[in-house]
């Protein structure tokens, strides 16, 4: 038998255990929550399925009864700059100062551990010198389909619905191409495919902080930014151009993820930082972010991004695919809660 929820704990109480669950402030709980009756309903705005578990069990401890939480995830468009696409709620880049830190396999990753967490995700490779999102997918072949000769049908890789340069012209084309003709074509290709409903569409930038960069940050709605660097110096001091490219456009960065960040040797444990270590949790400080998460140098991340298996899909259980749903919950949270609603949070914007 249910009880009443008022008389068994006052609400406090329940906001303070419950948020603890899901790494949240008891103000932010609360905001996510309302009393009807004797059922609490809860809407939270950040995709961690995962955690869904647990947060119904604290309030169980509590003597809350199954019956009494209607629980349910709405994640919210929110603020740009820029008209947002059609259908598409948030869409986040993925960047790097410097090229080859793994900023492709943290973006394929990223999308499937926000997938797994319960969200809506789209791909968008906008690495046009080095598209390498169709090997990651394991349909390098494949081309997206058009029903009127102009608009592109992406394609849906275990949900995840992608499109790249890499499925459109041969490699060796995109790399003669100048400036002005690539970001073109990146417009193109953001503009022209029919993204279906998506709660975030992750866009693998290219490398570096040049004029494509910006250009691309200027042209594309975007709602934040996420910096993929390597612990070393020099990763950093080009990570540092990433952010401050964002800030000079007004893009909100919502955090580092610093990859390889150590090797853990699987025979004997020991823990080596190749590339040194707390670069990223000191960037991340100076420039007052969060450090979203560190991922190892691992022979499993290498493996499955370059053989087009993705991770969080052939190992869901893995030590790995955890990591990356725990950064995923993560970036998901920190936007549900550093950025303000869209104005025009239910109305779809620009016509494709
Ligand atoms: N944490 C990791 N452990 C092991 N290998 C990794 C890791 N992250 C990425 N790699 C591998 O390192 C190589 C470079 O990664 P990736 O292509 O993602 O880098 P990038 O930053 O996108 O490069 P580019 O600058 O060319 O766009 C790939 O072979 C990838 O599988």
């Amino acid at each position: 038998m249910p009880i009443a929820l008022s008389e068994a704990h006052n609400t406090d109480e329940v906001y303070q255990h419950a948020a603890s669950s899901l790494g949240i402030t008891p103000k932010q709980f609360a905001q996510c929550c309302h009393v009807e009756g004797n059922i609490l309903k809860i809407t939270l705005p950040f995709a961690c399925e995962t955690q869904h578990g647990a947060l119904v069990e604290s309030l169980e401890t509590l003597g809350l009864d199954r019956s009494q939480i209607e629980l349910r995830v709405l994640i919210d468009a929110k603020q740009t700059k820029l008209p947002r696409l059609k259908r598409v709620k948030n869409i986040i880049a993925v960047a790097s100062g410097k090229g080859g830190v793994g900023k492709s396999a943290t973006s394929v990753n990223l999308a499937f551990a926000l997938q797994a967490q319960g969200a809506k995700v789209g791909l968008l490779d906008a690495d046009i010198y080095g598209p390498s999102v169709p090997i990651m997918l394991g349909n390098p072949q494949a081309q997206p389909q058009s029903e009127d000769n102009r608009h592109m049908i992406p394609l849906d890789c275990h949900g995840v619905v992608a499109n790249s340069i890499g499925y459109l012209v041969p490699p060796e084309n995109a790399t003669i191409w100048r400036g002005p003709m690539a970001s073109k074509a990146l417009q193109q290709i953001v503009n022209e495919t029919l993204w279906p409903e998506l709660d975030y569409l992750i866009i693998d930038m290219p490398p570096g902080t040049g004029d494509i960069q910006l250009t691309l940050a200027q042209m594309v709605p975007l709602t934040a930014a996420v910096i993929v660097t390597t612990p070393q110096d020099i990763a950093l001091a080009d990570a540092t151009k990433g952010i401050a490219m964002f800030n000079k456009v007004d893009i909100p960065v919502l955090g580092l993820i610093e990859n390889m960040s150590y090797y853990l040797c699987r025979k004997c444990g020991h823990k080596d930082h190749v590339f040194a270590s707390g670069g990223g949790e000191k960037l991340a400080q100076q420039h007052h972010m969060n450090l979203l998460g560190q991922l190892p140098l691992d022979i499993m991340i290498r493996e499955h991004a370059d053989g087009g298996e993705p991770l969080i899909i052939s190992q869901p259980q893995s030590e790995l695919s955890n990591l990356y749903l725990q950064i995923a919950m993560q970036v998901s949270k920190s936007l549900a809660f550093s950025i303000n609603l869209a104005t025009d949070n239910s109305i779809e914007i620009t016509t494709v």
